[in-house]
């Protein structure tokens, strides 16, 4: 098996950079559904075309390249030793190439290895078969999505659904209740896999399994066809849509398995997969170790746009989300058609302020911060600073490095790497926020920080800091991270290394990097108004379905 490693480090590279075929159609698909001119349409523009420069670039789709997870067949007698270490190698390879983002941190002193090798990591789970090639799969899922992972042990009274009981009415509530809670924060439009049964471990286990099938598959038990059909159908109703913006499309895939489970116990488990739903696999010669065949379609030459979307420049086509339903001018700006009024009608919070696009340079004002309004395009230059959990937590008792006054804050964790000329940014999307909503309110009161960005929202605390301050939140599109890669002209420097890459505090410089506000200085927030109107809307549900 000379070749095994090699072969190894080109999955890596494929799966982290190229999104497949089956994936990519389900985009269009759902790119098809949306109003092209709304927030949520645009964010799937800006998605599409992220997938297009990762794949031109051979650079990471997402900066979170996420836990790598193999499942691997092989026939009797081949030397899994052997095979693991060869995995190891090509893992420190495609990290050290900016493939993989160094993503294994140690639980209580919180180092990151920096070669993504580690306790528990990468997970290999090895299976023998009758067959005479090895077959190896690899899931990149990243832990936004991870986090929105849920299980439900049956019966249960669910928030808006009522009673579910352990029949496949009670499953159907789950899941729908699953896509409900993810809102936008794992990078919706989403896949799900759904494990019913097990214990705890292998209930989520089969449903993570379920995201290796293919997005277009028929499921053979027909009860479980009906049910992936039911969901598909029906979850887009909630309303929650790309990023949690609001819209037709939440979901772009869900699939079901099922095993037996013990007499006491009835758990459906959910897996989530962002947009960004990164697996192949690919059947390697078990003498040579070279590649066979790969196991799901390439991505390359499959179109991600519905037809008709001309491709625009990055920071014009989330300036036009924003100024979705102000002119007509603006929405042929990002190819859009004319469904303008349409537009302005589902705007909420936007439409009632009347949405513009504006351009700021950092250090920021109040007063500049203070006239912001939900739904605004804000497109930034100057310096940002990033900071994420390490970073939040060490501010609260301790002085920044630099001056933070009228500062951005990214909440983001960049793949970087470094030549003779410095530090180079390889992708640099946002991450969750609500993992700061504990500090974030009082980190920028304590430095005079005026905006954040990042993605998902953050909760009542930061958006009444906001108010009282004057800050504002900034919603960047979710795994977009070769878009905004592009925007950074600069790595001006680097402080709290000993952090590990994703969480050290890169002072970044920018130029037309482009975000929504989603959270103004006078108490709005589209997030909390997407998920009441989402909470309404789950209700209808309610009902039993399947007898
Ligand atoms: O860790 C990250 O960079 C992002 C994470 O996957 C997230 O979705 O929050
Ligand atoms: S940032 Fe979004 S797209 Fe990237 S791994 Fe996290 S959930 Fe997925």
């Amino acid at each position: 098996m000379q070749q095994f490693e090699d072969s190894i480090y080109n999955l890596i590279v494929e799966t982290s950079t190229n999104l497949p075929g089956d994936v990519r159609r389900a985009v269009a698909k759902g790119r098809a559904l949306e109003d092209k001119a709304t927030r949520s349409g645009l964010a799937l523009t800006t998605i599409a075309q992220n997938i297009g420069m990762a794949e031109q670039q051979i650079s990471p789709i997402c900066q979170d390249t996420g836990m790598l997870t193999f499942i691997i067949h092989t026939p009797v007698g081949i030397n899994q030793i052997e095979m693991k270490k060869d995995i190891y190698n090509a893992i420190v390879r495609a990290t050290k190439n900016g493939k993989l983002r160094p993503n294994s941190v140690d639980s209580l002193t919180g180092e990151n290895s920096g070669d993504n090798l580690g306790e528990g990591t990468p997970v290999i789970h090895f299976e023998q078969w009758e067959e005479d090639s090895v077959d190896v799969r690899l899931i990149l899922k990243g832990g936004g999505c991870e986090n929105k992972n849920i299980q439900y042990s049956l019966p249960a009274e669910l928030e808006g659904l009522g009673k579910a009981g352990r029949d496949l009415d009670g499953i159907r509530k789950c899941i729908l209740h699953s896509v409900y809670q993810a809102q936008g924060q794992g990078c919706s439009a989403g896949f799900i896999g759904v494990g019913i049964g097990g214990d705890r471990t292998t209930g989520y286990e089969l449903a993570k399994k379920q995201l290796f099938r293919k997005v277009e598959d028929v499921n053979p038990i027909e009860d479980l066809q009906k049910m992936e059909d039911y969901i598909m159908e029906n979850a887009n109703k909630l309303g929650i849509g790309t990023m949690g913006f609001g819209g037709e499309v939440t979901l772009l895939g869900c699939k079901v398995g099922v095993i037996n489970r013990l007499p006491a116990s009835f758990f459906v488990s959910v897996a989530y997969n962002c947009w960004a739903f990164r697996r192949q696999g690919v059947l390697v010669d078990a003498a040579t170790g070279s590649i066979k065949e790969w196991l799901y379609e390439s991505g390359t030459g499959v179109s991600v746009d519905e037809g008709s979307v001309q491709q625009p420049e990055p920071a014009v086509v989330i300036a036009a989300a924003g100024n979705a339903g102000v002119t007509t001018e603006d929405a042929s700006i990002a190819g859009a058609p004319a469904e303008i009024a349409t537009a302005a009608a589902r705007t909420d919070t936007a439409a009632a302020g009347g949405s513009r696009e504006v351009r700021l340079t950092a250090p920021i004002s109040e007063e500049d911060i203070r006239s912001l309004r939900v739904g605004d395009v804000v497109i930034l230059s100057g310096e940002m600073h990033t900071g994420r959990d390490a970073l939040h937590k060490y501010l609260m008792d301790h002085e920044a490095p630099v001056d933070l006054n009228g500062a951005v804050i990214y909440h983001c964790g960049p793949v970087m790497m470094k030549d003779e000329e410095g530090w180079h940014v390889k992708a640099a999307g946002p991450t969750t926020s609500i993992r700061e909503e504990p500090y974030q309110g009082d980190i920028m009161k304590k430095f005079g920080i005026r905006a954040v960005i990042g993605k998902g929202g953050m909760g009542p605390k930061t958006l009444a800091a906001l108010q009282e301050h004057g800050g504002v939140y900034l919603n960047a599109i979710g795994g977009a991270a070769q878009y905004y890669a592009e925007c950074i002209k600069k790595v001006n420097a680097v402080d709290f290394m000993e952090f590990g890459i994703p969480e050290a505090m890169w002072h970044l410089d920018v130029d037309g990097f482009a975000a929504i506000v989603t959270m103004d200085a006078h108490g709005n927030s589209l997030h909390a108004d997407v998920e009441k109107d989402s909470a309404a809307k789950l209700i209808q549900f309610r009902e039993p379905v399947f007898k």
